[in-house]
């Protein structure tokens, strides 16, 4: 993989209950974020944030047709826009690389992917993020964006669903909160789930090896979405929704050097949920940036 980084951040908090997330792009940067992937010998050319409306300012009623899920439609105008950067990103022999902002524009990012290809997906994640409006006991979108992606639920109806992504090449990988109906829902879904108990049986590079063969298997390309609560809350303290028992920081460098395996196969990747409000010293940000360069090959010796 030796295409040009191009970054874009969008400071989206409309699918998460918290403000804060929102600066996660900001803090991602000013964690060395040009700096670190240019050591991989790429060029990283910033493409600056998306615009997302701002809570505080948003039209006063919610709107009918969003049902329980808070902020839908604004969420929808953001993830079109994404999908058109990342597209454009794309068709221009670039790498989109984007940086959250809450999980829910991972709609957006996927929906780019694979408007020109068919991908496989890679869902690092304490959650599993399939709940739909009618499941959510939050109503935060954040906790619906894969369901959301591949039209599971009452997404069926909606063209949400990335049209290029079979559920057969999605896996999840770090899971250990899943809420009562969102729990049936993944285990009826054709996705590969491996939770926290099969990384403490088998090893997390292991479990990795066997979600990046799920996401190759036939398709033209994997996106990897990382959610920072994918990691313990020891290392990672800045995040809306942390979970304990996550991946150590060896585990999750571990994991991205597979990742990094995959060379001219990683299409794209997203870093999400870096919460700077709820961080202590910007070590969030300055781990995720650490695990960026890792997924884009840094090595120890190298
Ligand atoms: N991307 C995330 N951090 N998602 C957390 C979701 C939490 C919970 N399952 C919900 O749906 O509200
Ligand atoms: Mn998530
Ligand atoms: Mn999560």
């Amino acid at each position: 993989m030796s295409r040009n980084v191009r970054v874009v951040g969008v400071p989206m908090d409309l699918g998460a209950d918290r403000r804060g997330v929102d600066m996660g792009p900001s803090a991602i940067r000013y964690a060395g974020l040009a700096a670190a992937v240019e050591e991989t010998d790429r060029e990283c050319i910033d493409a600056g944030d998306l615009n997302v409306p701002r809570p505080e300012t948003r039209a006063s009623k919610p709107r009918p047709e969003d049902g329980r899920a808070k902020y839908l439609s604004e969420t929808r105008e953001v993830c079109a826009s994404l999908a058109d950067v990342v597209g454009d990103t794309l068709a221009a022999g670039e790498f989109p690389l984007v940086l959250g902002g809450d999980h829910s524009i991972a709609i957006g990012t996927v929906n780019g992917a694979a408007r020109a290809a068919d991908v496989g997906v890679v869902w690092f994640d304490a959650h599993g993020d399939f709940n739909t409006p009618s499941t959510s006991p939050s109503g935060n979108v954040h906790g619906m964006s894969l369901a959301a992606l591949l039209g599971v639920g009452e997404f069926a109806d909606t063209s949400w669903a990335a049209a290029g992504v079979d559920p057969e090449n999605v896996a999840l990988v770090g899971i250990r909160d899943l809420d009562p109906e969102e729990r049936v829902a993944v285990r009826e879904s054709p996705a590969t789930v491996y939770t926290m108990s099969d990384v403490d049986e088998r090893g997390l590079p292991a479990v990795v090896e066997d979600a990046l063969a799920i996401a190759g298997d036939g398709t033209d390309g994997v996106h990897v979405s990382l959610d920072m609560d994918f990691l313990d809350p020891n290392e990672a303290p800045g995040v809306g929704t942390p979970v304990r028992g996550g991946a150590t920081y060896r585990e999750a460098h571990a994991a991205m050097e597979r990742v990094a395996d995959l060379g001219d196969d990683l299409r794209t990747m997203e870093v999400v949920e870096v919460n700077p409000i709820l961080d202590s010293l910007n070590g969030t940000s300055e781990l995720a940036v650490e695990l960026v360069a890792s997924a884009l090959g840094k090595r120890i010796l190298r």
